[in-house]
């Protein structure tokens, strides 16, 4: 199956979802207020932990018709038969996870800021690449800062999705997509709030505005 990768994309956390049950409630309602993809992230040692949660939460992305990403991991996606993964730059190359996972698969690819990265990735086959970090991340605040005109650069050369990442909220999601992001790639700015629903919601109508 073929998919639109536009909208938001959201990416779970251990640390906001410290259970399987909170875990699916949240990406949840994340669906439910108009996520378009999903991502699973977490760094945890514990393999039967990260297959029993994977594999739940492709159930759940499935009954909404809506992909799953692995981060990291190409055997994880393999073995959930996940829509696709993410790579960084050291999390192995593309042409062996298009390899495992076959042609339809979803291969997202960090460039952090830099578009000789992503055209690279490019090259190599990739489904869409991510830039970031725009603004200060919560998350992961050591991520190497990205200026927004690398949007507008990377949308003049490429013709992949772009992804943004890093810092945004529905504050600042106005000023990426202005710029010509495909999708904002989100985690504090979405899984901690009170009502997620809601604020998946908000995300989404500015993609539609
Ligand atoms: C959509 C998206 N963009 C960037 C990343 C970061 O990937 P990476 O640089 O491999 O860092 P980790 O997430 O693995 O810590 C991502 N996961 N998703
Ligand atoms: C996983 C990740 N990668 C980044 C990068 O810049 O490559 S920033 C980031 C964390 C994103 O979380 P939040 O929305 O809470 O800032
Ligand atoms: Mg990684």
């Amino acid at each position: 199956m073929r998919y639109t990768l536009s909208g938001l994309y959201g990416i779970t956390d251990p640390t906001l979802m410290p259970t399987l049950d909170q875990m699916l409630i949240q990406v949840e309602r994340s669906l439910m207020g108009g996520a378009t993809l999903i991502q699973y992230r977490d760094k945890s040692p514990d393999s039967e932990k990260r297959l029993s949660e994977a594999s739940a939460l492709n159930h759940l992305c499935q009954r909404y018709a809506v992909p799953l990403i692995i981060n990291d991991d190409v055997a994880l996606a393999e073995t959930v038969a996940a829509a696709g993964v993410h790579l960084g730059q050291s999390d192995g190359n593309i042409k062996d996870a298009r390899t495992r996972l076959g042609p339809n698969a979803i291969i997202g690819v960090t460039c952090h800021d830099s578009l000789a990265l992503a055209e690279k990735a490019a090259l190599d086959g990739a489904d869409y690449v991510a830039f970031g970090a725009f603004f200060p991340s919560k998350t992961k605040p050591h991520a190497k800062a990205a200026p927004l005109e690398l949007i507008h650069s990377a949308k003049e050369k490429l013709t992949l999705p772009i992804v943004a990442i890093g810092g945004i909220s529905v504050d600042n999601a106005n000023k990426i997509i202005a710029a010509g992001a495909d999708m904002v790639a989100v985690i504090h700015a979405l899984y901690a709030q009170n009502d997620i629903e809601a604020t998946a919601q908000h995300f989404h109508q500015q993609f539609n505005n």
